[in-house]
């Protein structure tokens, strides 16, 4: 595994940091106008467009010019100039600037409509995953994930609303090659790279038996099936009820124990997972110790370019119980 510079580990953290505290500040200060349906139908917001343009920026004012794998792009802003003024001002306020003018914003968003080269090194980025969740004021993540030929090798996840066993709400996780580290999104001092704040090391769950494990899985029934995660959950005896949480949060409550298991069970024959759903999240989870495959039990494999071309499906545990979830998935899906 190839290591990575403590430069581009601080880089990433404060992209990520920057976008996850605009993001937040944003969430419930949606009004109309501030959100659009795009052509698959699923929504975006000024948000997603401002995290996006705060995460490219970081990274290019820090790294130089990297490519970078955004789910967003710039298309969708040509011509909304309302949209485009709720954008700038979410971006002044998360890179701490004054003027951030309509051009800057598509020049930002821009930054992130790379390709997806099968042996290239990119970054690819979910500004924000979750955009359902977001809007009804619930949970989302700012994903952000290093690949290299075909390998995800680093990995950050923001998780402003995330709550924390002691009552605060937020979390920053961070998986490199050394282990999965957890900060707090509100560094004490008030830097925002990684190296302002202690981090501490995080370890997916020592739950050894399945009853006394606990799943968690999509809030969206479009997006993942909960009929028959219910099915596979009481065959393995799990008695919990399902945690339902949007984003990759799940990722993240697998990652730090929260949960033992992430099931993503697909709903459609025809739908096929993005990248920038699950590399920064996956690469968490392996970090902390878990396992992560498709429900057939391959490894996620981020060699197809933007796509998940070679998967269907997400099944990640604490690593104790993988296969034993994973026959019971085959079972209920007639796998
Ligand atoms: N039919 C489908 N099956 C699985 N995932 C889907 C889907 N339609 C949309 N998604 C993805 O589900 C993500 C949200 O995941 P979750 O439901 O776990 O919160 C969305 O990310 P965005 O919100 O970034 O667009 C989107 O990419
Ligand atoms: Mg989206
Ligand atoms: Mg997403
Ligand atoms: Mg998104």
């Amino acid at each position: 595994m190839s290591s990575i510079s403590p430069a581009t580990v601080d880089a990433a953290v404060r992209a990520v940091r920057r976008a996850a505290i605009a993001t937040r500040w944003a969430q419930g200060r949606l009004v109309s106008g501030n959100t659009l349906t795009k052509s698959d139908d699923s929504p975006v917001t000024v948000a997603d467009f401002a995290a996006q343009a705060i995460v490219c920026n970081t990274l290019a004012e820090e790294l130089g010019d990297v490519a970078v794998v955004g789910e967003e792009t710039p298309d969708d802003l040509v011509d909304r100039p309302d949209l485009l003024d709720g954008v700038a001002s979410l971006v002044a306020m998360g890179v701490g600037t004054s003027n951030v003018t309509a051009t800057d914003v598509i020049e930002a968003v821009g930054r992130g409509a790379s390709d997806a080269p099968r042996d290239g090194t990119y970054w690819t980025l979910d500004p924000i995953d979750g955009t359902k969740g977001f809007v009804r004021g619930d949970q989302y993540a700012i994903a952000l994930a290093l690949i290299e030929g075909g390998r995800v090798v680093f990995g950050v996840l923001g998780c402003p609303n995330l709550p924390n066993p002691d009552g605060t709400r937020g979390a920053l996780l961070v998986g490199s090659g050394e282990g999965a580290v957890m900060y707090p999104l509100d560094d004490a001092a008030g830097g925002d790279g990684v190296s302002a704040s202690e981090g501490r090391p995080i370890r997916v769950d020592a739950a050894a038996v399945l009853s006394e494990a606990r799943f968690c899985e999509s809030v969206e029934s479009g997006h993942s099936d909960q009929t028959h995660s219910v099915a596979i959950a009481q065959r393995l005896g799990i008695t919990a009820e399902p945690y339902r949480i949007d984003s990759q949060c799940k990722y993240a409550a697998v990652a730090r124990g929260d949960a033992s298991i992430y099931l993503r069970l697909p709903t459609r024959a025809d739908y096929v997972e993005k990248i920038w759903d699950h590399a920064a999240g996956k690469f968490v989870v392996e970090c902390a110790g878990g396992v992560v495959t498709d429900v057939a039990g391959a490894p996620l494999d981020f060699s197809h370019g933007k796509l998940l071309q070679a998967n269907r499906g997400v099944v990640a545990t604490n690593g104790r119980f993988h296969e034993q979830v994973l026959d019971a998935v085959g079972a209920v899906l007639d796998l």
